[in-house]
């Protein structure tokens, strides 16, 4: 078949592949995008974000993307080992951390030949440097092809547990907050009579932003590393099922703007291993399954060794799961195009 002729247009052609994790997107940009300057990973986010931001919204917003896009922009690394730097990106801006676009990742390093695979199996590691810090992710290989992707994310820990917060239209609720790249409030979406999987997600999405909102304003945060990482990112409503069990416990994750997540939240899957953990509700190598309430789709996790971050006690987590591509496409824009730079609609 003949290659897409592209049509007339103006500025660069940006390359994406696009993929998806549990039913999460992964928007990745083979080429096109400015190189961003700056001297480590979270200098060129920085210049990124504050000087090409039309480069995300032109890939994720509307008429390319939808409310719930995500993406990946690669960029240089200066982390020692890393086989590329993500800067993760969705429809309000950009997160510190992105577990499913991790999994992605891992495929796409070792698919597009950005990692050779590993002649000896079973997994080949790919050293992905993102916002919150170097995240090594394996890569296994499966009938010829790259298949699931396990990776271990940086140190995870609970923040605090039983934070009591004023929502309004709700009243007085008790969160906890835990931390796997960035920093998740936790609640049963029983205390709303709501059930993750079988409510709508319209007042899932309500409820969570109406915890977001209240814990943002009532609880200060802090990372004892690193200030950038020291913003609650979003809320994920659980079925309440922390104990260990063989059975999937549910949750759906709401982060930024009301974005919903599809996948179980690599992230969110991190911080609430993390918090159980600190709970004594498992222990190490115990594997937990944790399904996404918006597709059903999987992911497992698991604490893999007891570490630090700052004077706090953490936990090392291995989360697994499995992305898929769903294509590959060139986006161009016209100068005249007054929406040229996408829009969300109210
Ligand atoms: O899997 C994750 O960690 C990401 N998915 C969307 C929200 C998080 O960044």
């Amino acid at each position: 078949m003949s290659a897409v002729k592209l049509p007339p247009h103006d500025g660069p052609v940006l390359s994406v592949v696009d993929m998806h994790t549990g039913g999460e997107p992964v928007r990745i940009v083979l080429s096109g995008a400015p190189v961003p300057e700056g001297g480590s990973l979270l200098e060129r986010r920085r210049w990124l974000r504050d000087k090409a931001d039309w480069l995300r919204r032109l890939l994720l917003l509307e008429p390319r993307g939808h409310r719930d896009m995500y993406g990946v922009l690669l960029v240089p690394s200066e982390e020692p080992g890393a086989h590329l730097g993500a800067v993760f990106i969705h429809t309000e801006g950009y997160s510190t951390m992105c577990g499913h676009a991790v999994i992605a990742l891992g495929r796409f390093a070792v698919d597009y030949g950005i990692v050779p695979r590993a002649p000896g199996g079973p997994d080949t590691p790919v050293r992905i440097h993102c916002p919150c810090g170097p995240v090594q992710a394996y890569v296994s290989t499966s009938g010829g092809r790259s298949g699931a992707v396990r990776f271990h994310s940086v140190p995870a820990f609970t923040l605090a547990t039983d934070v009591s917060v004023e929502v309004p239209g709700y009243g007085k609720l008790v969160v906890d907050i835990a931390y796997g790249g960035a920093f998740y409030a936790f609640v049963s979406a029983e205390r709303f009579g709501l059930d993750v999987c079988t409510s709508k997600t319209r007042d899932l999405v309500d409820v969570a932003a109406a915890v977001t909102a209240s814990v943002k304003e009532q609880v200060k945060l802090a990372h004892p590393e690193n200030d950038e990482m020291a913003f609650l990112y979003g809320t994920i409503l659980t079925d309440g099922n922390d104990g260990y069990s063989e059975q999937p416990t549910a949750n759906i994750c709401v982060f930024a703007d009301s974005q919903v997540d599809r996948s179980p939240t690599g992230s969110g899957v991190t911080a609430r291993i993390a918090l159980q953990y600190h709970k004594g509700l498992i222990q190490l190598d115990q594997t937990r399954s944790f399904r996404s309430g918006a597709t059903d789709s999987v992911f497992t996790g698991k604490a893999v060794k007891e570490t630090t971050c700052g004077n706090l006690k953490a936990v090392i987590v291995e989360v697994s799961g499995q992305a898929f591509y769903t294509g590959a496409s060139s986006f161009v824009l016209e100068n005249e195009d007054t929406l040229k730079n996408g829009f969300l609609l109210k």
